[in-house]
């Protein structure tokens, strides 16, 4: 029975949809009760984060020597840098009984699927393309070029969120905070309730 230990949450989808923006809004709710990993990554920091806050920042060398010595649970290269998640940080949290939340892209969700079947997926999808290509020219942080790049890779991207145990519409941002909330109280309640049914079966053939 694994009751005692925390749920591992993935929330994951293209880039643009809003992750970064919806795992703001969750964290930024008092009544959030996981726990974040911070990722590492090798891409340049940017003005107003802080390392151990926003990301660990590390170099090149360094992330490869820690690629080699399995430290990550998942790791991938995205617009050519390195992006992972630590393997330390989330077993240890787990096994504490907290849940853990990643916010990562979608070659990664792949990578902790294969490694942590039990996990919650979520899939945060864009009300249409229309839209994700807005934002990702709203927020104003691609040329043309790299936005079309990352338009082919969404529809493709798109394709998997049948793979995901939940999609989420990020239409409005505090909309899809709640949504991924309910979606773990609900999974929560989903454990409890297979795991005392099992106790019970437990019991009958123990007796
Ligand atoms: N696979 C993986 N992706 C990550 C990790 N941390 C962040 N990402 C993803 O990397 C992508 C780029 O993140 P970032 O450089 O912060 O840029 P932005 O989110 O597009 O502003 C986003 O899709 C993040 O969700 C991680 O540990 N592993
Ligand atoms: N529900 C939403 N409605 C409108 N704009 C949004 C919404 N969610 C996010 N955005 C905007 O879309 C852009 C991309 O969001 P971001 O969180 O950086 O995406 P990701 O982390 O998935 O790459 C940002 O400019 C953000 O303000």
């Amino acid at each position: 029975m694994t009751s005692d230990k925390g749920l591992l949450i993935v929330l994951s989808g293209p880039s643009g949809v809003g992750k970064g923006t919806v795992r703001k809004e969750i964290f930024d709710d008092p009544a959030t009760t996981f726990e974040y990993s911070i990722s590492m990554t090798t891409r340049d920091r940017r003005e107003g984060e802080v390392d151990g806050v926003d990301y660990f920042f590390k170099s090149k060398e360094e992330f490869e020597r820690l690629i080699e010595e399995d430290k990550f649970i998942e790791h991938a290269n995205y617009v050519g840098n390195y992006y992972g998640t630590p393997v330390d940080y989330v077993v240890e949290t787990m096994e504490k009984g907290y849940d853990v939340f990643l916010e990562i892209e979608v070659e990664g969700a792949k990578q902790v699927r294969e490694k942590f079947p039990e996990a919650l997926f979520i899939f945060l999808a864009p009300p249409n393309l229309t839209q994700l290509e807005e934002r990702l020219v709203g927020r104003g942080t691609d040329s043309p070029e790299v936005i079309k790049k990352r338009i082919s890779e969404a529809k493709r991207e798109l394709k998997l969120m049948n793979l995901y145990d939940y999609v989420v519409i990020n239409d409005d941002v505090r909309a899809a905070k709640n949504r991924v909330q309910c979606i773990v109280e609900a999974s929560h309640m989903k454990r409890a309730r297979v795991e005392s049914k099992l106790r019970k079966t437990l019991l009958e053939v123990n007796n």
